[in-house]
C-alpha cells in the first residue's frame, strides 16, 4: 500500500459557542491540513496521484468555504450582526472544531473521487485533529 500526503495552509475565524474557556471568544487560526491518499498500485507515472491534483481539489473547496471565512454554529447569535454588515461567514450544523473541519475536508475529497484515508488539521502548533473512516 502506498500513501501520499499533501499539506495545505489556510486561515479562518471562529468561536466555540458554550465553550467553558477562552475559545468561546471570537478568535482566529492560521492552520495546516494534511490530506493522505492511498493506493495499492502506482499509475503510469509511478505515482498514487500527482500532489498537484490533491492541492487543486482541496484548495478549491477551502477557498470557497473555509479560507478567510468565519465559521460559526448555526445557532450563534452573532450571525444576524454579521449578515446585517455584509460580513462573510459559514453557518455549520455542528460546532466549528478542528474535528468537524477535518471531517468537512475529508468528505469533499472523498466525494471528488480520491481514495482519502485521513485528514489531519493542525489548529495550532500543538493541537490537531484527525478524521478517518473504517
Ligand atoms: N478537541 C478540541 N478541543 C479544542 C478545540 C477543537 O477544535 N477541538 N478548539 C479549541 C480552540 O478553538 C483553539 O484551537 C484553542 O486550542 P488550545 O490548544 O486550547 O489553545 P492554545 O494554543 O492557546 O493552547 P495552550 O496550550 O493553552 O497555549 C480549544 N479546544
Ligand atoms: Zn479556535
Amino acid at each position: 500500500m502506498f500513501i501520499i500526503t499533501k499539506e495545505v495552509y489556510f486561515c479562518y475565524g471562529h468561536r466555540l459557542m458554550n465553550h467553558a474557556g477562552k475559545c468561546r471568544n471570537l478568535h482566529g487560526h492560521s492552520v495546516k491540513a494534511a490530506i493522505s491518499i492511498a493506493s495499492e498500485q502506482l499509475n503510469d507515472h509511478a505515482m498514487v496521484c500527482d500532489f498537484s491534483e490533491i492541492k487543486q481539489c482541496v484548495e478549491s473547496y477551502i477557498d470557497e468555504y473555509l479560507d478567510h471565512n468565519f465559521l460559526l454554529h448555526k445557532d450563534d447569535p452573532i450571525m444576524p450582526v454579521l449578515h446585517a454588515n455584509n460580513e462573510r461567514f459559514l453557518a455549520l450544523d455542528e460546532h466549528p472544531t478542528a474535528e468537524v473541519i477535518s471531517k468537512m475536508i475529508y468528505q469533499h475529497i472523498k466525494k471528488s473521487g480520491f481514495n482519502v484515508t485521513q485528514v489531519t488539521l493542525w489548529e495550532t502548533a500543538s493541537a490537531y485533529a484527525c478524521y478517518q473512516e473504517n
